[in-house]
Order: structure tokens, then sequence, then C-alpha cells
């Protein structure tokens, strides 16, 4: 069966430029929960990504695969690479939006294997936003910024108010995260 390239970002999508007050290029972007389990810092299994925006349009992110993050013995699980992938697409758009946004759809090509002690350097930018629809896509590379391509995504993030964490999210993990005091914004212009 022939694969159809569907349009990226589809038709109608507009360019997206950064929000004036988005961080600059150089700006390392901080953990926006402790707990999740993407950048979180309290989760000794977790990703521990780590992002900084590139150009002030891309951001880039990096994880260390431990062997936390396994599928077949020494190579890394796929369902944990769509997770560094959701949640480096996830802080670009937050970030260089500053817009409240959930992946409402999460598309990744792995076209390499990538071992347990690599580390994938992810590229992200926003590709466009259509109404509530933001267009983002990322390349992954093996160890080094310009090293082989090993994974691609595409994710598809819809702008929600912050009603979506308030009801839907624990109110004591809420509670929690209004209280460690960082990286509490108050304007609550980014995902919690
Ligand atoms: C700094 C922060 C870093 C965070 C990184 C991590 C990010 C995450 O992982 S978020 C967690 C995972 N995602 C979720 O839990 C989201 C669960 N889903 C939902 O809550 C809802 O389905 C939600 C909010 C996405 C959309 O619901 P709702 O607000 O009712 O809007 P809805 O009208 O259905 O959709 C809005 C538009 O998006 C489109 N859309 C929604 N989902 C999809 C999808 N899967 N595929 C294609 N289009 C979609 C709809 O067609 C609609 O388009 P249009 O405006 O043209 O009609």
């Amino acid at each position: 069966m022939t694969k159809q390239a569907q349009p990226w970002p589809p038709a109608g999508a507009e360019p997206a430029p950064a929000h004036p007050k988005a961080p600059g290029p150089g700006s390392e972007l901080g953990v926006h929960f402790t707990e999740c389990f993407g950048c979180g810092d309290e989760l000794e299994g977790g990703l521990h990504l780590r992002s900084t925006v590139a150009d002030g349009l891309t951001v880039r992110s990096r994880f260390t695969v431990t062997k936390n993050h396994q599928g077949a013995p020494g190579l890394a699980h796929g369902g944990l690479l769509a997770c560094a992938f959701d949640e480096a697409l996830g802080t670009t758009v937050g970030n260089l939006l500053r817009r409240p946004a959930v992946t409402g759809r999460l598309e990744t090509d792995f076209r390499r294997p990538v071992p347990v002690g690599s580390t994938l350097h992810i590229e992200a930018r926003v590709d466009g936003v259509g109404g509530r629809k933001i267009y983002a896509s990322a390349d992954g590379r093996l160890d080094a910024e310009d090293g082989p391509v090993a994974v691609r995504a595409r994710g598809l993030f819809v702008m929600v108010g912050l009603e979506h964490f308030t009801s839907h999210g624990d109110p004591d993990a809420i509670e929690k995260f209004r209280e460690q005091g960082r990286p509490v914004r108050e304007d609550w212009d980014i995902n919690p």
C-alpha cells in the first residue's frame, strides 16, 4: 500500500511567532512539575529531560537512556521515547507560545534503535497554529546535536483553559505544586 504524505502543518494553519514574553535564546527551561515523568527531578526512574531555547523558535532537549527505560535488553522502549517527545514538544509549545495546551495526537517514527547509555538530542519547533490547534514537530538525534536521526515525531496540541488541570487533576498534587513555590507561574500562562 502506498503511504500518502499528509501536508504538515495542515492547510489553514498559520505561522506561530514566539510570545513576546517567551524565554529567549539560551534560556534553560525549568522543571514544570517536580513529579512530571518527563522532566521532574523527584522521580528516580523518570526521563529527567532538560531543555534549552535555541534560536527563539526552537527548543533543544536531551535525555540519557538508562536501564529504567528499556524495552528490549539494552535498548530504549519505544513508548518511553514517545514520552520524551511528548515532553519535548509540550515544553516547546508551552514555553514559546505561553498558552496552556495538552497533547491531542502524537505520531512517532522510530528510525534507529536507541541504546541504554546513549543521549538523545531532540530539536523541536512549533510549525503552526489553527484555532485552538497547535502543530509541532521534532527530530531526535543520537549522542550529538548533529548525530544520526533515531526518532522523529509530530504532535497536535490543543489549547485548554486552566480548568482542564484543576477539574481533572488531583487536588492534593495541585496543592503540592502550588506550595513548592517553584516553578509556580502566578499568571499560569503555561501548563502547571
Ligand atoms: C510545559 C508543559 C509540558 C507538558 C508536556 C506533556 C503534555 C501532555 O502529555 S498532556 C497529557 C496527554 N493529553 C491529554 O490528557 C489530553 C486528553 N484529551 C482531552 O482532554 C481532550 O480530548 C482535548 C482537550 C485534547 C480536546 O477536547 P476539547 O477541548 O473538547 O476540544 P475538541 O473540540 O474535541 O478538539 C479541539 C480541536 O482539536 C481537534 N482534535 C482534538 N483531538 C484530536 C486528535 N486526536 N486528532 C486530530 N484532531 C484532534 C478537534 O478535531 C478540534 O478541531 P476543530 O477545532 O477544527 O473542530
